[in-house]
């Protein structure tokens, strides 16, 4: 388990170019490493905003992005191509602008003809066990999972308080999210936990009471971002805003 870092940039647009380039130079690096790279993405404004710059960086035609496996730690369990899932937005805002495979990109299932959502996350379960690297646990290597943080403390769709907390599988559904909408899928937190670096980016005051309380070491099920860690590296990405309430012992990086 690694210890959190905490880098915090000016505005929320400068967060969102840092993220950009930190995750350009991330797959670039794992290539390097591994000849190929594995990425988490999720949904929100904030990581709408790292897609996009991701998308506008000249540096992003240095990855070979048919060697890049996406997933999501979470999707809104609505019908496929529907505007509000996290897969249509990371796709109008970077998929769809660089050469990626089509069959390295793993979708969340979706709602489609009234599909189960206990059913789904058995599926998405069942896609990862698949793309496990053999004799290892039923999981991929993730060499990057990004996560926004919600104003309440939130990562992914796992929420404060919510039963998904004590969910022993990998994929877990969400009913009766707070969030809009009330159904979703998610990675549980020991899976967001098997990767190897999970960043958080959080940008704006309405999320500086949970970044605080999270980096202040609440509990998990009160504050879910204060519960994820990489195995080799936590990072905080943050705006001025979102870092108000940080404690002071967090060495800040550039
Ligand atoms: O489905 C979602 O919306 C995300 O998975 C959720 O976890 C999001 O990342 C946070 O709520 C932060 O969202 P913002 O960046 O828009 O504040």
């Amino acid at each position: 388990m690694s210890e959190a870092s905490v880098a915090v940039h000016a505005d929320a647009d400068l967060l969102a170019q840092a993220v950009a380039a930190r995750l350009v130079v991330r797959l670039l690096d794992a290539q390097a490493a591994r000849g190929q790279a594995s990425v988490v993405l999720t949904g929100g404004r904030i990581a709408a905003a790292v897609y996009r710059a991701v998308a506008a960086l000249p540096a992003r035609d240095a990855v070979d992005w048919s060697r890049v496996d996406v997933w999501w730690g979470d999707e809104r369990f609505l019908p496929a191509g529907d505007p509000e899932r996290n897969e249509t937005q990371a796709r109008a805002a970077l998929l769809d602008a660089v050469p990626v495979d089509p069959d390295r990109i793993h979708p969340m299932p979706a709602s489609d003809g009234g599909a189960d959502p206990e059913e789904a996350a058995a599926r998405y379960a069942a896609e990862l066990a698949r793309a496990a690297r053999p004799g290892t646990a039923a999981l991929p290597h993730f060499d990057v999972l990004m996560l926004g943080v919600g104003e309440d403390g939130h990562v992914a769709s796992v929420f404060p308080e919510h039963p998904v907390h004590y969910e022993n599988r990998p994929v877990s559904a969400v009913r009766g999210s707070p969030k809009p909408p009330p159904v979703r899928i998610t990675l549980t937190l020991p899976t967001i936990n098997t990767a190897e670096e999970v960043w958080l980016v959080a940008g704006g005051a309405d999320k500086a009471h949970a970044v605080g309380m999270a980096l202040a070491g609440a509990g998990p099920v009160q504050i879910p971002a204060a519960g994820v860690h990489g195995t080799g590296r936590t990072l905080w990405l943050l705006d001025r805003a979102a870092a108000a309430s940080v404690p002071a012992r967090f060495r800040s990086l550039r």
